[in-house]
C-alpha cells in the first residue's frame, strides 16, 4: 500500500442519506427528482448536513440490459482539474450544481458511466465538494453475479467492468472511503481504507429481497466493527413495479456496530450526527487497531 498523507482527524458532522424513490425509466425525471431531494436533505432539517448522500443506480432502472443504455461519458481523470461545464454527462453537472447551491459535501450514489477510451461500462460513483467540483469517481470494483436457484440471478458482468481502484476521498471533518454495493461482501477493501486512515465508509448499494434480509444490516455492522470505522450503506426505496426490488432499509452503522440510523422501504431522508467519540473510544476500548499479530498472518493492506 502506497504511504498516504494523514488526515488531521475526525471532527463532528451531519450525514444525510437520501432513500431515494421513483427510479423508473424517464432519466430526465429520475434526475429532476434527486436533485429536489438533495435540496430537500439539505434546507429541511434542524441541522444542515455536511455530507449527503444518494443510492446506487439513482439515474436508471437497476438491471444488465439497462447500464449500456443510460450510461453517459464522464472523462474524469485523477489528479486532473475536471471542467463540469464541459462535462458530457448530464448526471455529473446536476449532481455538481445541487452540491454547489446546498454547500455540501455530495456522494452522488452511482450512475452507468461509459469510459471514452475502452468504451467499456462501470457502475461509477461521482463525489462533489461543496463548491461543485467534482474531486473524484469511484467505480464498483466486484460486480454482482449472483445465481440463487428460484430466488435471483443476476449478473451485472454482462453489461458491466468491474473497476480497479480503490478510492477515498478527504473532507474538513472525515477521510470517506467508497464501494458500491456488492463490495461489501470483500472485507478486504474496507480494510485497505480503514489501514488509509478512513473514518466512514460509504457504499451507495441496493440489495434484494433475498439478500437483504439476510445479508445488509449483518455485512455493515461486521465491516464496521472489523474496522473500527463508521459505515453506511443508502439504497433506493424498494419499487414494487420495477423489475429490481430494492431492499431499503439505507443506514448508518457506529465503529463498536451500533445502528445509529435505519430507514424502512420506501422514500426517506435519514440524518445521522457523527461522533468523533464513539471512534475515539472504540479504538481505545478495544484496541485492535494495535494488536494484529503481522508475525502470524500478512497484512493484507501492504501487499500490492
Ligand atoms: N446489488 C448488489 O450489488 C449486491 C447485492 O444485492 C448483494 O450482495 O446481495
Amino acid at each position: 500500500m502506497a504511504s498516504v498523507l494523514k488526515h488531521p482527524g475526525l471532527k463532528p458532522f451531519n450525514l444525510a442519506l437520501i432513500q431515494l424513490g421513483r427510479i423508473g425509466s424517464d432519466k430526465a425525471a429520475n434526475l429532476k427528482h434527486a436533485r429536489e431531494m438533495v435540496i430537500k436533505a439539505a434546507t429541511t432539517a434542524n441541522k444542515k448536513p455536511d455530507l449527503i448522500v444518494l443510492p446506487e443506480c439513482f439515474n436508471s432502472p437497476y438491471g444488465h440490459v439497462h447500464f449500456p443504455v443510460y450510461a453517459e461519458k464522464i472523462g474524469f481523470i485523477p489528479g486532473q482539474p475536471y471542467d463540469v461545464e464541459a462535462s458530457e454527462s448530464e448526471s455529473v453537472k446536476m449532481l455538481s450544481s445541487a452540491a454547489k447551491e446546498t454547500g455540501t459535501w455530495l456522494i452522488g450514489g452511482s450512475i452507468p458511466e461509459r469510459d471514452s477510451g475502452d468504451n467499456n461500462v462501470y457502475n461509477t460513483c461521482t463525489v462533489y465538494s461543496p463548491k461543485g467540483e467534482l474531486v473524484t469517481i469511484f467505480r464498483k470494483i466486484h460486480l454482482f453475479d449472483i445465481d440463487i436457484p428460484g430466488k435471483i440471478k443476476f449478473k451485472e458482468s454482462e453489461t458491466l467492468t468491474g473497476g480497479k481502484t480503490p478510492t477515498f476521498f478527504d473532507t474538513e471533518f472525515a477521510r470517506v472511503g467508497l464501494g458500491i454495493c456488492y463490495d461489501v461482501r470483500f472485507s478486504e477493501l474496507s480494510m485497505l481504507a480503514a489501514r488509509q486512515g478512513c473514518h466512514l465508509l460509504v457504499y451507495p448499494g441496493a440489495f434484494n429481497m433475498t439478500t437483504g434480509p439476510l445479508h445488509w444490516e449483518l455485512l455493515q455492522r461486521a465491516r464496521a466493527v472489523d474496522n473500527q470505522v463508521f459505515f453506511s450503506m443508502c439504497s433506493p426505496a424498494r419499487d414494487p413495479s420495477a423489475g429490481y426490488h430494492a431492499w431499503g432499509h439505507s443506514m448508518v452503522v457506529d465503529p463498536m456496530g451500533k445502528i445509529l440510523v435505519e430507514a424502512q422501504d420506501g422514500e426517506d431522508i435519514l440524518y445521522t450526527d457523527i461522533d468523533p467519540t464513539t471512534f475515539t473510544e472504540a479504538r481505545k476500548g478495544i484496541p485492535v487497531t494495535t494488536q494484529r499479530r503481522f508475525d502470524v498472518y500478512p497484512d493484507v493492506s501492504k501487499s500490492s
